[in-house]
């Protein structure tokens, strides 16, 4: 049995659409922790994934929490259509939102935790004053829009300084890194200060999807060796 506290969230953007539901089942008879739910509307970043009717079929079949990344402008709009969609967790960028404080109460309000993710181009220290406010940071590691894009190396330091930023304000704050994570980065993000490691390509561009959420969820922090 794994004594690792981390969480693993298969990002169905990567899934084969076409068995959807064939992919639905394996994540849930995994030791994957959520499913993460990418919602993008071609504003925010320049790609269309899917919409709240998609992510209502997953949550039929899903029995594990839905994480939501909303890559959308103005996300308010769609709150509560996304709780209603099956959501646990609701993250919102930091770049989309103009009454980020406002955003994330209402986020709340529904019953659902409340996530703020940044850009790779936005410093964690835009956060200092609302931290304490936040369940979950989803740090990019790629920039937002497409999968299967490459880890930008800068993210380690941007770990380290948002648990920084969190010790003793909020230290349950969930840390999560998304894009361009799998084997060769996971040990080194734990170490960092990760909680959740979101990965796509890297799972459902695998051989054998189960056991590649095994060995990611089986990954020990790893002090960086390069
Ligand atoms: O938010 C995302 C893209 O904007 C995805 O969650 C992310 O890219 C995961 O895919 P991969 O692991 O293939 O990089
Ligand atoms: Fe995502």
């Amino acid at each position: 049995m794994s004594l690792s506290k981390h969480l693993i969230a298969p990002s169905v953007l990567a899934a084969d659409f076409a068995k959807l539901y064939d992919d639905i089942i394996m994540v849930n008879n995994s030791q994957a922790d959520w499913f993460h739910i990418d919602i993008m509307d071609g504003v925010f970043v320049p790609n269309i994934s899917f919409g709240f009717p998609v992510m209502q079929a997953i949550a039929k079949h899903a029995t594990k929490p839905l994480d939501v990344h909303l890559m959308i402008v103005d996300p308010d709009r769609y709150l509560q259509v996304c709780k209603d969609s099956g959501a646990e967790v609701i993250t919102v960028h930091y770049e989309a939102c103009t009454h980020l404080h406002r955003t994330l109460a209402a986020i709340k309000e529904l019953g659902c935790k409340a996530g703020v993710a940044l850009n790779p181009h936005t410093p964690v220290s835009v956060l200092a004053d609302i931290i304490q406010d936040i369940d979950l940071v989803c740090i990019m590691s790629v920039n937002p829009g497409f999968g299967g894009q490459k880890f930008i190396q800068y993210t380690y330091e941007k770990v380290r300084q948002l648990r920084a930023l969190a010790a003793g304000r909020n230290d349950s704050l969930l840390i999560e890194i998304d894009g361009g994570v799998g084997s060769a980065n996971a040990g080194a993000l734990l170490a960092a200060g990760a909680d959740v490691l979101v990965a796509g390509s890297f799972v459902f561009a695998s051989e054998d999807p189960t056991a590649t959420i095994a060995t990611l969820k089986a990954v020990d922090p790893q002090v960086q060796s390069v």
